[in-house]
């Protein structure tokens, strides 16, 4: 088994389009023969519109035995510009085809706004009775997680050095001081995150470059997305784009496509 995630590099997002389509399309044969679902987590952010490329009108999605879970999401009304949730229905499940079977998509309880740990505590609820982890100490393993890196290396809403890194008890976590706006937002913990059967992230342009130089070149600087590399060692694979990885010293692979 690969310690080193494996990294592969594409000229852009369009040409990135097919491979990740093929990878999430094997990760869903797999959770299919596994438990007639499709269990998987996404970020928010650039990510949904690499999806959008990616999956939109792949015959081969089974879209109606998806259960779609968020990694972090944005405590703001549904339609705010600023909803993670809001971002995937616009950005990709509203543009599927006429006909096409719905996903069920888990959002957060937007009655409960003004009460972060409330909605975090609720989401986690959801994911006891989802991965019928009734005893709650087994953690949920998500079939697959698609992640983004932000420019300073945060990915889902946990931030460089701050204090939900050492989070190990809860599975979903309130933050109220993300150094992003919105600053009000939940996140799955770290644990959860390394827990998955497979982690993706998936990161284009050259805004990525530097921190990707620092997540690669110095894991030691414990940037999230570094840490998620280490914790989930030998399952995590990188999406990127030549200009994201311009000038970053890294191992990179050919995709080959699984003959799905
Ligand atoms: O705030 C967030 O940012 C990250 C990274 O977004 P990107 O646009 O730089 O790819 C995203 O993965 C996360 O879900 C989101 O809430």
């Amino acid at each position: 088994m690969p310690s080193l995630p494996l990294i592969y590099v594409f000229q852009d997002a369009d040409d990135m389009a097919p491979a990740l389509a093929d990878y999430v399309l094997s990760a869903q044969t797999a959770a299919l023969q596994r438990h007639d679902a499709f269990k998987i987590g996404v970020s928010g952010g650039s990510l949904v519109a690499n999806l959008n490329k990616a999956l939109l009108h792949d015959p081969k999605v089974e879209w109606g035995k998806w259960h779609i879970f968020f990694a972090d999401e944005r405590l703001v009304p549904l339609d705010s510009p600023d909803s993670n949730y809001g971002l995937l229905k616009s950005g990709l499940l509203d543009q599927l085809p006429e006909g096409t079977p719905q996903p069920i998509v888990h959002g957060i309880d937007v009655t409960k706004l003004d009460d972060s740990l409330e909605i975090a505590d609720a989401y986690e609820k959801d994911l006891i009775k989802s991965f019928a982890a009734k005893d709650s100490v087994r953690l949920p393993a998500f079939d697959l997680l698609l992640l983004g890196c932000g420019p300073d290396g945060h990915t889902c809403s946990l931030f460089p050095g701050h204090e939900l890194l050492r989070e190990n008890i809860a599975w979903v976590a309130p933050i109220e001081d993300s150094p992003k706006p919105p600053p009000r937002r939940i996140t799955l913990t770290l644990p959860v995150v390394t827990q998955s059967l497979r982690i993706a992230f998936v990161a284009v342009g050259e805004s990525k470059a530097p921190v990707l130089k620092t997540v690669f070149e110095n894991p030691e600087e414990g940037l999230p997305c570094s840490l998620v590399n280490e914790g989930a060692r030998g399952k995590v694979t990188w999406f990127v784009d030549t200009p994201a990885v311009k000038g970053v010293a890294v191992q990179k692979k050919e995709y080959k496509p699984s003959n799905l």
